[in-house]
């Protein structure tokens, strides 16, 4: 097919370029439309509509996307030839009761063709004014479908002069609209994918973070322990700096339970693992429920003097858990520098025994491993 003319005696000579020049700018828009990344894609649907209108020698050329309830549009592309007022930033969320015709046209047929905007019928009038507004004479808009539906249209405008639009003029329209369709349905798979990807990244960080958290009182469970234990005691090997691991045991817990039921000892559990985390836990350090009544503390560069302040204060607040007036607990406290022969077995066993001589010297106390 050759260029075609379309005239009215009082338009504007339009000349339309020739299917092969068009072919090479399809090609071109095309290209850059393929590889553009999902942040290039603004300026490359920008470059494909200048390259679109520039050839043509339209004034205007623009995508607006549809709400998905049709109740109104905005303006996301947008080119203007030298000398016209760009009008993107003053029609975003036009709404359809502001020109219901033009609105129902769209998503009748997908395509508006406006030769001469004086000609408009009276019922357009909303979509009339706003032409007059922006002195547009002649304007085109053909529909964009993703999966059949209408998400939108591409559209082009002549300010201050005339023309009438031809069957070729709409099948150039028709394939632009149809790139730019494909290039952003390609983007919003792309967005979806990285964001199941991400929902997938953050379900994963929080299973791992589960396997090692005691699910009654939300504190590392003894997986999380054993870990922090063994990357503790090779760490402070390697620096030669001193490691204090403390047990806190509860007393008399299983009288606790016997008395006031499963729900009190529960509560008692959560509320001691409240008191470790304030008066036990600084930065770096690790706490943890080791099994049943059994906390463990792993304190990097703690002293064992500042280790039995601790012990003490702990003592001192637990007796406020609420709900359970009488309760005590036992610390074993063991402060050491690891060597390479220290294990988590040996450290538990130190911990242990400190635990069982507070129990055995009469409960509500700590003491020292040897
Ligand atoms: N409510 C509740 N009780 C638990 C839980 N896990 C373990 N226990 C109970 O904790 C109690 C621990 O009892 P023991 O090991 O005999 O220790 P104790 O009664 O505290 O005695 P001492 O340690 O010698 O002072 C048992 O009765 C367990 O059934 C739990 O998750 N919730």
């Amino acid at each position: 097919m050759t260029s075609s003319l379309r005239m009215t005696t009082e338009s504007t000579t339009i000349t339309t370029h020739s299917t092969a020049q068009f072919a090479y700018l399809i090609s071109q828009i095309s290209t850059s439309l393929i590889n553009a990344s999902p942040a290039e894609s603004a300026q490359h649907i920008e470059n494909a509509l200048a390259a679109l209108g520039s050839n043509d020698r339209k004034d205007r050329c623009y995508v607006f996307l549809f709400s998905n309830d049709y109740n109104e549009m905005s303006n996301t592309h947008e080119w203007v030839n030298d000398g016209i007022t760009a009008h993107k930033d003053d029609l975003q969320g036009v709404p359809a009761s502001a020109m219901p015709w033009f609105f129902r046209e769209m998503k009748a047929n997908g395509l508006i063709l406006v030769n001469d905007t004086a000609q408009l019928p009276d019922e357009a009038g909303g979509f009339k004014a706003e032409l007059v507004r922006e002195n547009i004479q002649s304007m085109m808009a053909v529909g964009m479908y993703l999966e059949g539906r209408l998400i939108g249209f591409v559209g082009c405008d002549l300010v201050h002069r005339q023309c009438d639009w031809s069957d070729e003029d709409v099948r150039q329209m028709r394939l632009v609209a149809d790139m730019i369709t494909n290039t952003l349905a390609r983007h919003r798979t792309e967005a979806q994918l990285q964001q199941m990807e991400a929902e997938l990244r953050a379900a994963n960080t929080r299973l791992a973070q589960l396997a090692h958290e005691d699910g009654l009182t939300e504190l590392k469970n003894r997986r999380g322990l054993d870990a922090a234990l063994s990357s503790e005691l090779s760490r402070l090997q390697r620096k030669q700096q001193v490691l204090t691991v403390m047990m806190i045991d509860i007393d008399h817990f299983k009288q606790l339970n016997d008395q006031h039921g499963h729900m009190v000892g529960d509560a008692a559990l959560r509320c001691v693992a409240q008191e470790l985390k304030h008066t036990l836990q600084r930065s770096g350090e690790t706490i943890g429920r080791f099994g049943g009544d059994e906390f463990l503390a792993i304190c990097p560069l703690l002293t064992e003097a500042e280790a039995q302040q601790r012990a003490e204060t702990l003592l001192a607040r637990i007796s406020s858990c609420e709900g359970a007036a009488q309760l005590t607990i036992s610390v074993g406290i063991y402060t050491f520098i690891p060597t390479a022969t220290s294990t988590p077995d040996d450290v538990m066993r130190k911990v242990d025994n400190a635990v069982y001589r507070a129990k055995h010297n009469g409960r509500d106390r700590f003491e020292i491993a040897s």
